[in-house]
């Protein structure tokens, strides 16, 4: 407790032009990494880096219940790819049969290429039974951790870091894979590594699986399906596909 919390208000301008297209290029280049990973092993310096933006994530009530658990061995990471290839044969069959080959024809992981692999997790007791914000929805608690990653997804991009992410497992298989205990939850499993070469527009839309929405399509005023009166400006198209791909 601090006698004045005052003291602790800073300025908060926006920031200058460059430093904003910085970010906004980050969030528009950002790309889910299957298959363009780097062998080099990330330094300890840029490890921290990334899970100290992740960890400067919202949270609710401030509970930051994340984990990161961080996965080099070959061997830990081969057990993760035959979880997640079982679970990605039970996947296709999920699909209609007209899809199921373009399905097949997907890279959609990384595990044994990248040199990281995060295992991050939520544990839903780390501040106590009642939560500020987290009263009236349980479901805060795996949200604050989705917004770390988002954080280290990003902070990734301006390192040069690819990062993908992996949800194709039974949870109860990578939990006894890295003994994480029952009462934490996984919430996501990313693969990083260097990349020196990204996708210009997300690879399911390059590949023709599914085609970003028009954003003015999603956005409603007031109530719910009532299009805003001002139309809005298109995004420029940054990280679009080349025309033609
Ligand atoms: C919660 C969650 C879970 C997954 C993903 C993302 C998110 C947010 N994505 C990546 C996803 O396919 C990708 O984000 C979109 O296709 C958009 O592409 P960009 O991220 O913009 O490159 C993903 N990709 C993949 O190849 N295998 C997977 O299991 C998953 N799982």
């Amino acid at each position: 407790m601090h006698d004045d919390p005052n003291e602790f208000l800073v300025r908060a301008a926006g920031f200058v032009e460059e430093d904003k297209a910085a970010v906004y290029r980050a969030i528009h280049t950002r790309r889910d990494v299957r298959d363009q990973f780097l062998p080099d092993p990330l330094p300890d310096d840029v490890v921290q880096r990334l899970l100290g933006a992740a960890h400067a994530a919202p949270s609710v009530g401030f509970m930051q219940p994340w984990n990161f658990l961080l996965i080099r061995s070959p061997g830990t990471r081969d057990a993760v790819w035959e979880a997640f290839a079982r679970a990605n044969a039970e996947a296709e069959q999920m699909f209609p049969e007209e899809r199921r080959s373009a399905y097949r024809a997907l890279k959609l992981e990384g595990i044994r290429k990248a040199p990281l692999n995060i295992c991050v997790t939520c544990d839903p007791e780390r501040a106590g039974p009642v939560v500020l914000g987290r009263t009236h929805d349980a479901r805060m608690d795996a949200f604050s951790t989705v917004c770390a990653i988002q954080n280290l997804w990003l902070a990734g991009r301006a390192e040069g870091v690819g990062l993908g992410w992996v949800s194709i497992f039974h949870e109860a298989e990578l939990k006894a894979i890295l003994g994480v205990p029952d009462r934490i939850q996984i919430i996501g499993y990313l693969c990083l590594g260097y990349v020196d070469e990204l996708y210009s527009a997300p690879e399911l839309e390059v590949k023709g699986w599914r085609q970003r929405l028009a954003l003015e399509d999603l956005v409603f005023e007031d109530h719910w399906g009532e299009r805003a009166s001002a139309p809005l400006t298109p995004v420029a198209a940054v990280g679009r596909a080349p025309q033609g791909s």
